[in-house]
């Protein structure tokens, strides 16, 4: 990408020749090998390749949830692998919003507890009316006292996105969001990560292997073992 460096801060996510190297000597894997890929803010991008190529890899290292062996991982400009463990714990938790595969909802607590969480836990107070908007166009509204075991696997991937988004993060990394999901509430989720983006002016990174899922997205980053192939705008 030519002059990228000069560019970096206007992303909300940045790799910059990202390396990361699993293990060492003979069973060394370069799981990134100088991965260099900016996502914009406001915007839906999606993180496609096949299987191994190094999407997850590059979105925990991009999300401060992994380490890099070298390169730069940019949030709002801020490279994370030069931050304290303290300081990046408290990045992930008041920065950025996570959206995983298996929805990792908190079995004991209900629907508004699950959503209301990451504010609990930062000591933060919630913004009722932001809430309220979320819950209502999320369609939550009649599932706020149930718990997860009682909802479907779209309506518990919708706390989740709720989850994601009360904190107004930065960014939302995504990891697989429809994976476990079956075609009508996958085409449900991807509606809503898009609607975020367009009516909230969110910021959603988002690992699939799906092509179906990715032509949801506004950018598209592909991989192949471990480097960038192909970023276009969809
Ligand atoms: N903790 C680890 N230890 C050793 N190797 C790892 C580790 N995590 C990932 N790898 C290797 O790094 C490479 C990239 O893995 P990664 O999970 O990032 O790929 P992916 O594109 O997300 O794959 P998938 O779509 O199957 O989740 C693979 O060869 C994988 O085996």
């Amino acid at each position: 990408m030519p002059d990228f460096a000069g560019h970096v801060n206007n992303f909300a996510s940045a790799a910059v020749d990202l390396v990361k190297v699993y293990g060492s000597g003979d069973t060394a894997v370069r799981a990134l090998d100088g991965v260099t890929a900016g996502f914009p803010p406001a915007a839906f991008s999606a993180i496609m390749g096949p299987s191994g190529s190094g999407k997850s890899t590059l979105m925990h290292c991009l999300a401060g949830l992994d380490t890099a062996t070298s390169g730069a991982a940019l949030l709002g400009g801020k490279d994370l692998t030069r931050l304290s463990d303290n300081t990046l714990t408290r990045v992930r938790r008041d920065r950025i919003g996570f959206v995983f595969q298996a929805f990792n909802l908190l079995p004991t607590l209900t629907a508004e507890e699950n959503i209301l969480l990451p504010l609990n836990l930062a000591g933060r107070r919630a913004d009722r009316a932001w809430f309220r908007q979320l819950v209502q166009a999320l369609g939550l509204s009649p599932r706020l006292a149930h718990r997860p075991s009682e909802m479907s696997g779209g309506q518990q991937q919708r706390v989740a996105l709720a989850r994601a988004l009360v904190t107004r993060p930065e960014v939302i990394f995504a990891d697989e969001p429809t994976g476990n999901l079956d075609s009508t509430s996958s085409t449900d989720v991807l509606n809503l990560l898009r609607q975020a983006v367009r009516e909230f002016g969110q910021t959603i990174v988002m690992v699939t292997h799906d092509d179906r899922a990715a032509s949801y997205a506004d950018h598209v980053v592909r991989m192949a073992d471990g480097r960038v192939v192909q970023a276009v705008a969809a």
